[in-house]
């Protein structure tokens, strides 16, 4: 991905100024900076769900819009742990976005992807009903289903205990090895190290 001249006003007010970067393939890269310096408001401009002032975003050469179904399949972003349907289960939210992005075997892919996030356990509850780890579990779960070949996460280490933030940390790491591209914003310095990140650190008037 590579991203030029990228900027961001609200009410006339810069949070994002003139910001350049790429993530290669293979590469973990993490955002880093204090809270309020527009971590999440470059990754929701990256991701096309919020329009920005200037700049652009491509994806291997292509303008990255969040209405293309290649870009869709091809950019798997979890910014929060806030969209599930309510009346679908853990196993069924995952089940669903398989089939949707017609990968073979779901059956066996969403079992791991349970496994793996150790939500096996409460594959059957509704999201509500999950606790506030366990439902961060299930949205990066969905990182194991579906194709990307980017994949953009807004701190991810939020709400995971230790064994979750090791477990990213490793899997971040595999999917780089593999040839895939990772961009995430995160306060974990230890995620980001363990990860093998490329920090990029945002300065603002903060
Ligand atoms: N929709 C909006 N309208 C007005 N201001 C906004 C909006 N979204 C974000 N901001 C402001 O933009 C600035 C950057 O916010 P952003 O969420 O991008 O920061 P961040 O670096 O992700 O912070 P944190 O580390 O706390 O998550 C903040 O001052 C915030 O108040």
């Amino acid at each position: 991905m590579e991203v030029r001249g990228l900027s961001k006003s609200y009410a006339g007010r810069p949070v994002v100024t003139d910001v350049s970067l790429e993530v290669g393939a293979g590469e973990v890269v993490a955002l880093v900076g204090p809270n309020g310096v527009g971590k999440t408001t470059l990754l929701t401009c990256l991701l096309d769900t919020e329009r920005p002032d200037a700049g652009t975003v491509r994806l291997d050469g292509t303008p990255l819009r969040d209405q293309d179904p290649e870009m869709r399949r091809a950019v798997c972003a979890v910014l929060d742990d806030a969209g599930f349907y309510p009346d679908v289960t853990a196993l069924e939210h995952l089940d669903a976005l398989a089939r949707v992005h017609g990968v073979a075997d779901p059956d066996d892919l969403v079992d791991a992807a349970l496994a793996a996030l150790r939500i096996e356990h409460v594959a059957d509850q509704v999201p509500w009903t999950l606790s506030s780890g366990q439902r961060r579990r299930l949205s990066l779960a969905v990182a194991l289903v579906r194709p990307w070949s980017l994949l953009v996460l807004d701190e991810p280490e939020q709400r995971l205990d230790a064994a979750g933030r090791s477990w990213l940390a490793d899997y971040l790491a595999a999917q780089a090895g593999s040839g895939r591209s990772v961009l995430m914003a995160s306060h974990d310095a230890t995620l980001v190290a363990r990860s093998g990140a490329r920090v990029v650190e945002l300065h603002g008037d903060v």
